[in-house]
């Protein structure tokens, strides 16, 4: 659109084009060309009327045809000043065509008055717009000042540090020379190397020598050159837009400029990092630790101590433990100081209470029932308490230990039952350990027996007095001298024989010499003079535990010394808990248990095993630390001892040797700990050096689903004394496929488990002699072969059996006949001093005077 005025603002003026009128003052008339589309235009008349704008009192003058008060509007907004005027033109009634009048309609003012005040508004809105662009463009120039300045610094930078990795690398190479001889372990990981190496000579150079550690690859980074070097001023202010100026513009600047804050910072973050004073660190070091473990606790990498290994010939892995000892070098040859932890350094001072003199007081002995299998000891235990427990009992064996208390003319007397059967060893023997009284049962029918033997001795071993009960008495059979006797000939000596050791005779089912018994245990007691101190902490050993559904883990303990109280924080083997209740032999709860007391305690977190000693602390977080710190220490025990198998030689021969061996896994579940370990035992006994049991996994508690995927893994069968499997377990074991056998006798389940080991038995060879032939003529026949004349000597030859030929009673060779001949007929058999013609399968090598030996191979099935 054009826009054409008239110089003249006052003078009369006419045009060819225009209307011939009377300008009054203040009205300006200028014409505009309107284009439409096809290139067709018009000019029309425009008139602008100077106005007087009234003031807010005043009243506004009604004929002030105002259109533009022209301003001097900046070049770049020249489009929206002339856009309006047009229209009110067009507009007025087709009379007034051509003419400007004085006087306007009021529509018509008001339109220019809204024209005019738009323009307005539009005008500042543009000033503004310009001021900011302005602004704009000189932050834009600014920042860009800045990059180049950036880029020029970086690149200086780059410059500078590329020289001094130059020299850093010549000095290695240089060092590397000077020492190529020492350097075959580095060689081994030159990777890793790689970085290390201008650390050791980068303190030199100029104390900067840092960034020498990054790859050369990485020095001339495109992305900080490229703002500063494809564009100039110019090309960016025109809006030329390059790949390059795409690539880096807009946010893509903003993105660059940050990555390279971060490089600068990782530089100078590098460059204070790699000179650093080694930090020589005091390491704990615990029983065993890991390489991982180590190398953080030394704040070093675990690549560096695997190395280190390696330069001592050992190849290791992070994961792998060692000793405190081998710990010990590398800490030390790492540059830190050791501190050694024993395990009383975190139990403190839990077992260290001491007894005060002042407040011991008498307690009553505890004793254990020992002797061989049925000799009656339950059944004394049953006389004892007139309890009827033997009766109850599955297969009428006990099958755990079991803690009485009885009352003897106000004289209290703890019993630990301990099972008779030989597979109790072990729990027979921590039941000695215990006790201050062994009772040894024999029975007067049957003397003494394998277990007596070994009760005697373990009750020796323990230093703990023996009082034999001679039982059975009643019976027609029964001989008590000749018990006497025997025990002679086992070093324990009773009374009657001159010696120390105090006898009774008993008959547990008649109730005979019961209080007599009782008695002796009482006049014992006093000799020993057991004493305790009943106001400390209680300390004592697990007699057996168990998982209970309804009360979760329960371990009967005795107390040995101090007074136990609910509430009391208890650490008991690997386990801890605080003391929810005490329940006594009876089933009824109780608020204390002092010295030699059996006692139920509730609260544990976990079963613990029967053996376990337990001790009291003062806080829950102590009571934890030491059980995590137990726990962790017996999974390292067992972890270390399995690496230790793998290590030296000598167990990888004997590995080696046991190859052979075939397994028999089994998972055992029983309803306490002590039988478990019973039927563990049993098992053992029946491996031989073919076959084993092997015990996978084992614990008191129901069989669980975990059980079940254990199984799977290992190939175990799951056995089940007393105990059965959860729903979930039983619907896994099907899916699985797996057999879970229940018991609640353990000699049956040892049978089941001696057969089906048996089967793993690789069946006996066994060989039978038939007979000898000797050989007095070799024919040789031809497609045949050689044949040799022989005649039986003893026995008989049989076809098919096997042969050995034997010269000058040496075996020369082994193997079958091929041919059993009596006059060119084939026969099964020929007996002794008739002649016959044999011939081997392939062999041929046969002499007059060898001698054949003839044999049947068996294979015979074999039980353990
Ligand atoms: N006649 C007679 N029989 C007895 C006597 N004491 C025990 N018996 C019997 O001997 C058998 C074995 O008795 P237990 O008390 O179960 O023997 P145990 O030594 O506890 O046996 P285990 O628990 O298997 O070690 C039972 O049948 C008893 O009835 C006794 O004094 N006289």
């Amino acid at each position: 659109m054009s826009d054409t005025k008239s110089d003249d603002d006052k003078t009369l003026s006419v045009n060819v084009k225009k209307t011939l009128s009377l300008k009054p003052a203040g009205v300006t008339q200028g014409t505009v060309r309107q284009n439409f589309s096809h290139g067709r235009t018009k000019q029309v008349v425009v008139e602008t009327k100077k106005r007087k704008f009234p003031l807010p009192g005043e009243k506004p003058t009604p004929a002030a045809p105002v259109l533009v008060p022209k301003p001097a509007a900046p070049p770049v907004v020249a489009k929206p000043v002339v856009v309006e005027p047009p229209r009110p033109r067009p507009a007025p009634a087709p009379e007034r065509s051509g003419v400007v009048l004085n006087e306007l309609s009021r529509d018509e003012m008001e339109a220019r008055r809204r024209a005019l005040a738009g323009s307005q508004a539009r005008e500042a809105e543009d000033r503004q717009k310009a001021a900011e662009e302005a602004r704009r463009r000189a932050d834009e120039e600014e920042r860009r000042k800045k990059e180049r300045e950036e880029s020029a610094r970086r690149q200086a930078e780059e410059e500078a540090r590329l020289k001094r990795e130059a020299e850093a690398r010549k000095r290695a190479e240089e060092d590397a020379r000077r020492r190529a001889p020492a350097a075959t372990a580095d060689a081994m990981v030159p990777d890793e190397d790689e970085p290390v190496r201008p650390r050791s000579g980068g303190g030199g150079a100029g104390g900067r020598g840092a960034p020498a550690a990054l790859p050369p690859r990485r020095i001339a980074t495109p992305e900080v050159a490229r703002p500063a070097k494809g564009k100039t001023d110019e090309e960016r202010r025109r809006g030329k837009l390059t790949v390059t100026a795409a690539l880096t513009d807009g946010d893509g600047r903003g993105r660059s400029l940050s990555a390279m804050r971060r490089r600068q910072e990782k530089f100078k973050r590098g460059m204070q990092n790699e000179p650093r004073e080694k930090i020589s660190r005091e390491v704990t070091l615990p029983e065993t630790i890991t390489i991982q473990d180590l190398a953080q606790r030394m704040s070093e990498r675990a690549v560096d101590v695997v190395k280190y290994f390696m330069k001592q010939g050992q190849m290791m892995k992070p994961g792998d433990l060692i000793d405190a000892d081998t710990a010990e070098l590398v800490a030390t040859d790492f540059g830190h100081t050791v501190k050694r932890v024993a395990e009383s350094d975190i139990e403190g001072a839990m077992f260290k209470v001491e007894d005060k003199p002042e407040n011991m007081e008498p307690r009553p002995p505890v004793v254990t029932i020992m002797g061989h299998v049925d000799h009656g000891k339950t059944s004394l235990l049953d006389a004892i308490r007139h309890a009827k427990v033997a009766a109850g009992e599955a297969g009428g064996i006990t099958q755990h230990i079991g803690a009485y208390q009885v009352d003897k003319d106000g004289h209290l007397i703890t019993f630990l039952d301990t099972p008779g059967h030989e597979a109790f060893t072990a729990m027979r023997a921590r039941g000695a350990q215990a006790t201050d009284i062994a009772v040894l049962v024999v029975a007067a029918d049957d003397s003494v027996m394998p277990q007596t033997i070994e009760s005697i001795n373990h009750a020796k071993a323990a230093g703990v007095p023996i009082i034999v009960a001679i039982n059975k008495i009643d019976k027609p059979s029964a001989n008590a001298q000749k018990v006497r006797t025997e025990l002679l000939r086992h070093e324990v000596f009773v009374e009657s024989m001159g010696g120390e050791v105090l006898d009774v005779e008993v008959s547990a089912t008649k109730g005979t010499g019961i209080d007599k018994l009782l008695e002796a245990i009482i006049l014992q007691a006093e000799v020993l003079d057991l004493k305790a101190d009943p106001d400390r902490t209680a300390e004592g050993v697990v007699i057996e535990a168990r998982l209970d559904k309804g009360r979760g883990p329960v371990a009967t303990v005795l107390v040995q010394t101090g007074t136990l109280i609910p509430g009391d924080i208890i650490v008991v083997g690997n386990e801890w808990g605080r003391v929810r209740a005490l329940i006594d032999d009876q089933g009824d709860s109780v608020e204390t248990a002092g010295p030699s007391m059996p006692v139920e305690v509730l609260g544990l977190q976990g079963v613990p095993r029967a053996g376990d000693t337990f001790g009291t602390t003062e806080t829950e977080a102590k009571a934890r630390e030491i059980s995590e710190y137990r726990q962790r220490l017996a999974r390292e025990k067992a972890v270390a001892k399995h690496a230790g198998q793998r290590g030296s030689l000598e167990q990888m021969m004997s590995q080696l040797q046991t190859v052979g061996v075939k397994e028999f896994p089994l998972i055992i579940k029983g309803d306490v700990q002590g039988s478990v370990e019973a039927i563990a035992i049993a098992l053992e006994k029946l491996g031989t050096d073919e076959v084993r049991a092997r015990i996978v996994h084992s614990g008191a508690g129901a069989i669980t689903e975990s059980d079940i995927s254990l199984a799977e893994t290992s190939g175990a069968a799951i056995i089940g004394f007393n105990v059965r499997a959860n729903p979930q377990a039983r619907q896994a074991a099907e899916q699985a496929g797996i057999e879970i056998r229940y018991y609640n006798v353990i000699y049956n389940l040892v049978d089941d488990v001696k057969q089906a080991m048996s089967g793993l038995l690789s069946p006996e060879r066994r060989e039978t002699f038939l007979g000898n032939a000797e050989i007095l003529e070799v024919f040789d026949i031809t497609k045949v072969g050689k044949i040799a004349g022989c005649r039986v000597t003893e026995g008989r030859v049989e076809r098919g059996a096997g042969v050995r030929l034997i010269r000058d009673n040496v075996v020369i060779h082994e193997g079958t006949l091929k041919t059993l001949k009596r006059f060119k007929d084939e026969v099964s058999e020929v007996p002794v001093g008739q002649e016959c013609g044999m011939a081997f399968q392939n062999y041929e090598n046969i002499q007059v005077g060898d001698i054949i030996e003839c044999f049947r191979v068996e294979m015979v099935t074999r039980t353990l």
